[in-house]
C-alpha cells in the first residue's frame, strides 16, 4: 500500500486532478486527468502512470456540468480508484491568497472562512477551489488539506509593480495588484533550466481559458498582466481584460447595470466569447470561418503582443518567451502569430519546430529564443503538500519525545 497525496486544480473551465504516490523517496503520478469544457462541453479524461487513457466520458455539446457537478463525478470516480492507496494528504490549488496567504498553508476551518472573504477578487475561482476543501473538512477533519496560493509567486514584485496610483488609505486595505497563475510560472521556473539555462529574463506566456503573462527574472516574478483580480490584463475566454475604469462607471451612470449585471458582464460574457458571439473555445474559434471570430482571434494576438512589449520593457529586454497552458501548449497558429509580431525583440522562430510542437520552437541562432513547455500546476501542489506534510509530522513527532 502506497501514500497517496490527491491534488485537485480548478480553473474557470476545467477541473484537474491528480493523484501522486509516494514510493520509496520519490513522489510519483499515480493517475492525473480532468473534466473540462465544463459549460461549453463537457468531457472526462483520465490517463495513469504511462500514459495509457483509463476512462473517458463525453457529455452532449452545451450541456452544462459546471463546477459543483464535476465535483461530485470526481469524487465518485476517486473512491474507487483510491482502493488500495492511504490517502494522506491533499492538496489544492486556491486563486487568491491576499495580502496574507504568500506561501502554502495547512488549511482549518478559520483559514478556509478567511479565504472564503476574497470571493468577490475571484469571483470564477475562489468558490470552486473552497467548496471541496469545505466537504472534506466536513467529512474528513484529521485529513491534512493544503491550499497553495495563484497569487504566492508574485510576492517578490517591487511596490511600483503592486501599486495602483490610489490613495495610501485604499493600497492599505489591499487593494493592489496580485498576479495569478503563480502555480504555473513556479512551475516553469523550476524546469526552465532544463531548456534555457542562460536566459536571465524570460516571459511565460499562460495561454488557456485564463490567460495572463509573467516578466520573470532570475527565476523571480517582476511584473505580470493580471492585477487585483483575474479579470485584468490579456482578453480570456469570458473575460474582458484591460479596460479603462471610465466604463464600468458608465455602466453604472448611464446604462443603469448593478453591480451583478456587470461582475456577469466582465467575468462571463466578455473575452472570446463576447467578442465572437460564438465561443470561448479557442478551438471552435480557430475552425471558424466567422470574421467575428476572426476577430476575436486577432484581438487576443495584438493585446498578447503589446502586453509583451511592457512586460519586455520592466526587465530591459527578454532572452527567453515560453508559452503554456491549453492554447499556449496545443496552438501553434496562435504560437506563430504571437512570435512574428515579437520578430522585433529579435525572434526568429522556427516554423517546422512550433507546427511539431517541439520544445525549442526559435531558430538556433535567433538573438530570443522561444520554448513550449507544458505546465504542471498540479506537479507544484504536490510538492508543497509533501514540505507540508513533511512538516507537519517533524513537528508532531518533536512534541512525542519531548
Ligand atoms: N488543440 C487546441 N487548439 C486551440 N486551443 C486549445 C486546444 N486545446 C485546448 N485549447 C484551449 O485551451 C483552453 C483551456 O485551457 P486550460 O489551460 O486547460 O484552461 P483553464 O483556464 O480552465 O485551466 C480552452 O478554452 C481551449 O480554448
Ligand atoms: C487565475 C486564472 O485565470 O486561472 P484559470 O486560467 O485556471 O482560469
Ligand atoms: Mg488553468
Amino acid at each position: 500500500m502506497s501514500e497517496a497525496i490527491l491534488v485537485l486544480n480548478a480553473g474557470s473551465s476545467s477541473l484537474k486532478f491528480s493523484l501522486f504516490l509516494q514510493q520509496e523517496e520519490a513522489l510519483n503520478v499515480g493517475l492525473t486527468g480532468q473534466l473540462e469544457g465544463l459549460y461549453t462541453a463537457p468531457r472526462f479524461k483520465v490517463k495513469d502512470a504511462l500514459g495509457a487513457l483509463i476512462a473517458e466520458k463525453q457529455w452532449l455539446e452545451g450541456e452544462s456540468l459546471g463546477h459543483e457537478g464535476a465535483i461530485a463525478y470526481l469524487a465518485d470516480f476517486l473512491r474507487e480508484q483510491l482502493g488500495p492507496h492511504h490517502l494522506v494528504a491533499v492538496g489544492h490549488r486556491v486563486v487568491h491568497g491576499g495580502m496574507r496567504y504568500t506561501a502554502p498553508v495547512a488549511l482549518n476551518a478559520a483559514i478556509v472562512q478567511d479565504l472564503g472573504g476574497l470571493t468577490a477578487l475571484a469571483p470564477l475561482h475562489q468558490p470552486h477551489n473552497l467548496k471541496p476543501i469545505s466537504i472534506l473538512l466536513a467529512q474528513h477533519a484529521d485529513l491534512l488539506q493544503v491550499a497553495c496560493f495563484d497569487t504566492a509567486f508574485h510576492c517578490t514584485q517591487a511596490a511600483v509593480e503592486q501599486s495602483f496610483a490610489l490613495p495610501q488609505q485604499i493600497t492599505e486595505l489591499g487593494v493592489r495588484r496580485y498576479g495569478f497563475h503563480g502555480l504555473s510560472y513556479e512551475y516553469i521556473t523550476s524546469v526552465l533550466p532544463q531548456y534555457a539555462a542562460q536566459a536571465r529574463r524570460v516571459v511565460v506566456l499562460h495561454l488557456g481559458n485564463g490567460a495572463s503573462l509573467c516578466a520573470i527574472q532570475d527565476g523571480k516574478s517582476v511584473a505580470s498582466s493580471m492585477g487585483f483580480t483575474a479579470v485584468d490584463g490579456l482578453p480570456m475566454g469570458t473575460r474582458c481584460g484591460n479596460l479603462d475604469p471610465g466604463v464600468v462607471l458608465y455602466l453604472i451612470d448611464e446604462l443603469k447595470m448593478d453591480v451583478r449585471a456587470i461582475e456577469k458582464l466582465l467575468y462571463q460574457q466578455s473575452g472570446l466569447l463576447g467578442v465572437s458571439g460564438i465561443s470561448s473555445d479557442m478551438r471552435t474559434l480557430l475552425d471558424s470561418d466567422d470574421p467575428q471570430a476572426k476577430f476575436a482571434v486577432d484581438l487576443f494576438v495584438y493585446r498578447i503582443a503589446r502586453e509583451l512589449g511592457a512586460l519586455a520593457a520592466t526587465m530591459g529586454g527578454v532572452d527567453a518567451l515560453v508559452f503554456t497552458a491549453g492554447i499556449g501548449e496545443h496552438a501553434p497558429l496562435i504560437r506563430q502569430r504571437v512570435c512574428q509580431a515579437a520578430a522585433w525583440l529579435g525572434l526568429d522562430l522556427d516554423e517546422a519546430a512550433n507546427q511539431a510542437g517541439a520544445a525549442r520552437i526559435s531558430r538556433a541562432d535567433s538573438a530570443v529564443s522561444a520554448w513550449l513547455i507544458p505546465t504542471h500546476e498540479e506537479w507544484m501542489i504536490a510538492q508543497h503538500t509533501r514540505q507540508i506534510l513533511h512538516r507537519t509530522r517533524a513537528h508532531a513527532a518533536s512534541v512525542l519525545t519531548h
